[in-house]
């Protein structure tokens, strides 16, 4: 078994992460449960920020909260010093009731409303990351009804095609995000924000897609962007004080996955950036990263209840759970690959391949594939591990299953940061029918 961050096994044999017992933690706040090990999210945050520091190069890490965001996850991001990627009002509201500094968030998205464009100036962010011509207009209008300035990056596509799921990947000519760095629209974004009074323009974004092995084309993308820059320099006297290179940084789910360790992405991108820089007698500016998956993904993992199972004669063993792609779609979207383990035996052999299935009523629901495991029986614990990154996050109420608790365990405690959903909460914005009337006239 391959242990994550503070993951081990105790006196009972049974699994433990961050001190806790992760059968106690099945019975204390039922499952499905995702269970954070903050001590790991914290080590990566601090590699993330040493990286820089050791480099000499001043920086901004920001966390990309689409990956799991809470009121207790982004306040645990301020503890450790980084910024805060939103992508929507949503995510935006949370930080702010999370207590979040304004002045280090940051705000992406493809179509941002007028309403979150408002909200986010009113909070008078840190910075906008301006996605496309409209989004110029909208937001400049808005300034100016406001009397505001935005500071802004613009994000461009480099044309980039990072090797991973096709679902993922953002930096290719054709894709949503973006003005693109080759056919002119990138420089045409560029003189309409130089020119236009409501807008302090910070420098560019790129964001090639996710879980990425792979710098090279973290590098590619700084090689456009900086060319590109070292052209503007001259024919608009324009000096990028950021370049912001995204997220994507991979890690392992499966044996098969062979990713760097998170602050090694950042060492050898780096050093090949700073000498581009050089090559082009460009200034140094400060780098921004927006690292998601890096930072929670195998800090997470997902306990459920061994249920039902069901053998079909010399094709396939089923062992269902008590969650499934309510809790966590990836499977079902990106054929995502999980390793997992009976936490009351994690140690026990491997005798038997399962295939671990949601409680959904759907084919598709199906957790893992083929998974060697050990004896089992109903009342069972599986832990899943690696789920911390777009796991909770992309939970959803589908069959009207209420969506799982969460909680962080570090030194030996654990702390309920999410509660479970209950039936009551699923209606809540339900209205009744009592308004029509019976058997109305058609
Ligand atoms: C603009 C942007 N930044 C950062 C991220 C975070 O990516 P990851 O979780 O792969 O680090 C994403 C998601 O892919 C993104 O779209
Ligand atoms: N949701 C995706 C990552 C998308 C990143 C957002 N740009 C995943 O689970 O792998």
């Amino acid at each position: 078994m391959h242990f994550y961050g503070t993951s081990s096994v105790n006196e009972k044999g049974h699994l433990t992460i961050g001190g806790v017992d992760t059968i106690d933690l099945a019975k204390d706040f039922g499952t499905p449960l995702y269970v954070y090990d903050i001590h790991l999210i914290r080590q990566r945050a601090r590699g993330f920020k040493d990286t820089f520091e050791r480099l000499g190069v001043s920086s901004q890490v920001a966390y990309a909260s689409k990956a799991f965001s809470s009121i207790a996850m982004i306040q645990l991001i301020e503890q450790e010093g980084l910024s805060l990627d939103v992508v929507s009002g949503g995510e935006l509201y949370t930080a702010l009731k999370a207590g979040f500094n304004p002045e280090k968030i940051h705000f992406h998205g493809n179509n941002k409303s007028p309403e979150e464009i408002a909200m986010a100036l009113d909070a008078d962010i840190g910075c906008f990351v301006v996605d496309n011509f409209y989004e110029i207009e909208l937001l400049s209008r808005i300034c100016k009804e406001k009397a505001k300035q935005a500071s802004i990056l613009l994000r461009v596509t480099p044309g980039i095609e990072a090797h991973t799921h096709d679902y993922i990947l953002t930096g290719q000519e054709d894709s949503k995000f973006g003005f693109d760095l080759q056919n002119g629209q990138a420089e045409e974004a560029l003189q309409k924000t130089l020119d236009d009074q409501s807008f302090k323009v910070l420098g560019l974004h790129c964001h090639i897609g996710s879980q990425i092995f792979e710098t090279t084309g973290f590098i590619m993308a700084a090689e456009k962007m900086i060319e590109k820059m070292a052209d503007w320099k001259v024919k608009y006297h324009f000096s990028a004080e950021v370049l912001n290179l995204g997220g994507g940084f991979g890690i392992r789910y499966t044996k098969e996955d062979e990713p760097l360790a998170p602050a090694k992405y950042v060492e050898d991108i780096i050093t090949e950036v700073k000498m581009l820089m050089d090559k082009h007698q460009l200034a140094m500016p400060e780098i921004w990263i927006e690292p998601g998956r890096s930072l929670t993904g195998d800090a997470g993992t997902t306990l459920y209840s061994v249920g039902s199972s069901k053998h079909v004669p010399e094709v396939r063993n089923y062992l269902a759970v008590d969650g499934g792609m309510s809790d966590n779609i990836r499977p079902a979207l990106y054929n995502a690959r999980y390793e997992a383990v009976i936490a009351n035996r994690p140690d026990a052999k491997a005798e038997t391949v399962v295939s671990i299935a949601g409680k959904c009523c759907e084919s598709g629901d199906m957790l893992i594939w083929d998974l060697p495991i050990s004896e089992h029986q109903p009342g069972d614990v599986l832990a899943v591990f690696c789920t911390g990154a777009y796991g909770y996050a992309m939970a959803n109420n589908y069959n009207r299953i209420p969506r799982p608790a969460v909680v962080f365990v570090e030194d030996g405690r654990a702390e309920l940061v999410i509660e479970r959903e209950s039936y009551e909460d699923l209606i809540k914005h339900d209205r009744s029918l009592s308004r029509f009337k019976e058997g109305s006239e058609r």
